[in-house]
């Protein structure tokens, strides 16, 4: 039969056309009205065609919820802890601030595993137990996706803070690789050029009278962690007071705004935050692309200036004070850091949130840290923490790059500090695709969101013993094996003694020998700047209390408690204190 449109279809993909044409040859129809029609019955089958598939669909994704919800409920019967009585769950009852109570409260009553009902579909488990908790934080490797949100809301798409681990699993090891080896164990962990520039503004600060330990501590974090990623540029940067303005800012609103499960288009406020992180880019950007043009200009320059190395160089055109010590680099993780970014992510992104977490979380443990250091608390223990210093700045110490490891007490000092005061209140984790088994035999569902109070466990007289709510930096600190005497506890009064006796008659402990150590958290997700941060402290009280004597101002009395504020823990009010220099 002949085909009446006398036009072939142009080409064989093309279906429809084919279609037609097939159709047309079949049944001899020639003329537009009935073509017309056939296309009209085609585009009705085929949308027809669509709400089915659709519909299935849609059925077959609510059913795969509705039993992934009942096997929720049926395997969190097993676990002990309250019944979920109505629609809201328990989460009306708990605000921030009350949740450790409340799991307090459970975990009394229902021992080291226990659930709680946040909604219908929302599980909360929560466990006390040190042993399980090791074992949860290594086999858990996802993180639930809020803290990522608040990191994606804040400096756009990143890897270091997301909820999967595999995505953040490369970008850990690098960031660990250069934190560590880098800088601990080829190096002082901070350059004295870095401490000298915070001594300095120290001295600025002073000259008003008595200052807040929180704005100090959040000024020394912001420097450290500046310097560190990124090099002595960062030391001359003229942008730095407004960029630290910045970060605060945004801290403040972070958990707030990424708390919307649709990210709030339609407030004014949620805009306002918006630009702050614009103007956060921009500054980033600019502190980078001048560390990479000093770092390209002063490389090239290595072949004239041959006795030269490019810090010096740098540290003259950057306007930094000089030092003739060991240096730290400009683009430190700039180069290989960021050198691995993929095409949606936000070339800023990781540094911006390495800004933010480590500036937060480092002021908080200066300023818990702070504290013990008045003069007026611990008359044998400042004593002791000054004849380490002593030892350091006159002995043998003094050329020693790693003469902080030495300072035993001082260490201590801050990983009890970290103990009492960890960042924040809970570690989480979650499993969204597997149910979880512990050794114990109990299952935890897949969907429920695992946590761990972290002040409980660090305050629980089973694992730190009956003064696990005071201060007692000795807990860290062992006999060591030659037998001499032994410092244990400042009222014992024999403790002088010991920081005299010599350097080996003490050991420092590893805190995370104590699967209750827990302020950097544990396991696949830990921290990355665990070390480093803990001997950067320590490096800057070291400096501080070698120039100064902390005091609180006349007639004032310490009674800050901790508190949750700006998404970190911290002492409030802030206290305030005097730094009395020191003779020589
Ligand atoms: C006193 C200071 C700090 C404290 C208390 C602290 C605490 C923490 C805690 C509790 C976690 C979560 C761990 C977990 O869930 O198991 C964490 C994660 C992390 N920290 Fe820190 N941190 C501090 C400083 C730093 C610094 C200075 C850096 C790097 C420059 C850093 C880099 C990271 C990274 C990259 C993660 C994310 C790990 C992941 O999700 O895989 N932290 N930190």
């Amino acid at each position: 039969m002949k085909s009446c449109s006398g036009a072939a279809p142009t080409t064989t993909n093309n279906f429809l056309a084919s279609l037609l044409q097939s159709w047309k040859a079949k049944s001899g129809i020639c003329n537009s009205q009935e073509t017309s029609q056939f296309l009209r019955d085609f585009v009705a089958w085929e949308f027809n065609a669509f709400l089915w598939i659709s519909l299935i669909a849609v059925t077959a994704l609510l059913l795969r919820k509705v039993f992934k919800l009942f096997r929720l409920w049926a395997q969190a019967r097993k676990i002990p802890g309250p019944p979920c009585n109505s629609f809201y769950g328990h989460s009306k009852l708990i605000s921030r601030e009350n949740l450790t109570e409340v799991l307090s409260a459970l975990h009394k009553e229902y021992g080291s595993v226990v659930k709680l009902w946040l909604g219908p579909t929302q599980l909360l488990v929560s466990m006390k137990d040190p042993a399980l908790i090791q074992e949860m934080l290594v086999k858990a490797e996802d993180k639930l996706p809020l803290t990522g949100r608040a990191f994606h809301l804040a400096f756009g798409s990143s890897n270091l803070f997301v909820s999967s681990f595999t995505k953040v699993q490369m970008r850990r090891e690098l960031l660990a690789a250069e934190l560590n080896e880098k800088f601990i164990e080829r190096a002082p962990v901070i350059p004295t050029k870095v401490v000298d520039c915070i001594m300095e503004r120290i001295h600025k600060f002073n000259a008003k009278g008595s200052v807040d330990c929180k704005m100090v501590s959040q000024h020394i974090a912001f420097t450290l962690l500046g310097a560190t990623l990124f090099g002595n540029t960062f030391l001359a940067w003229s942008k730095a007071t407004v960029y630290e303005e910045l970060l605060m800012m945004i801290a403040k609103d972070a958990c707030f705004w990424a708390s919307y499960s649709v990210t709030p288009f339609w407030k004014r406020g949620f805009w306002r935050y918006q630009r702050l992180c614009t103007k956060l880019k921009i500054l980033t950007q600019d502190i980078v692309q001048q560390c990479q043009k000093n770092y390209k200009l002063f490389c090239h320059m290595d072949e004239n200036f041959p006795n030269e190395t490019p810090n010096t160089r740098m540290d003259s055109a950057s306007g930094a004070p000089s030092c003739s010590c060991l240096e730290m680099p400009d683009n430190l993780l700039l180069h290989k850091f960021n050198g691995h970014l993929n095409a949606r992510e936000e070339p800023f992104g990781n540094i911006m949130g390495l800004m933010f977490h480590g500036c937060l979380t480092t002021a908080g443990l200066i300023g818990h840290a702070a504290p013990h250091f008045v003069f007026t608390d611990f008359g044998i223990f400042l004593g002791q923490i000054y004849s380490e210093l002593i030892m350091a700045r006159d002995g043998s110490m003094k050329q020693d790059p790693q003469c902080i490891d030495k300072m035993r007490l001082l260490l201590a000092t801050v990983y009890e500090s970290a103990r009492l005061l960890p960042a924040g209140p809970l570690l989480q984790r979650c499993s969204l695709k597997h149910d979880f088994s512990l050794k114990t035999g109990a299952t935890i569902p897949a969907g429920a969101v695992l946590v761990v109070p972290v002040q409980l466990v660090q305050m629980d007289d089973s694992s730190w013993g009956k003064d696990a709510h005071e201060f007692n930096p000795y807990r860290f600190l062992s006999k060591a094996r030659d037998g001499s005497d032994l410092m244990l506890n400042p009222s014992t009064g024999n403790a002088e003694n010991h920081v005299h006796s010599g350097e080996s008659s003490v050991v420092l402990n590893d805190p995370n020998d104590n699967a209750a150590f827990l302020p950097f958290g544990s396991g696949t997700r830990a921290c990355v700047g665990q070390k480093f941060v803990i001997r950067g402290v320590a490096t800057l009280f070291a400096s501080l209390l070698e120039q100064y004597e902390l005091r609180l101002p006349s007639g004032s009395q310490s009674d800050s408690k901790p508190a949750a504020k700006d998404s970190v823990l911290q002492l409030l009010p802030s206290p305030e204190m005097v730094f009395v220099r020191r003779n020589s």
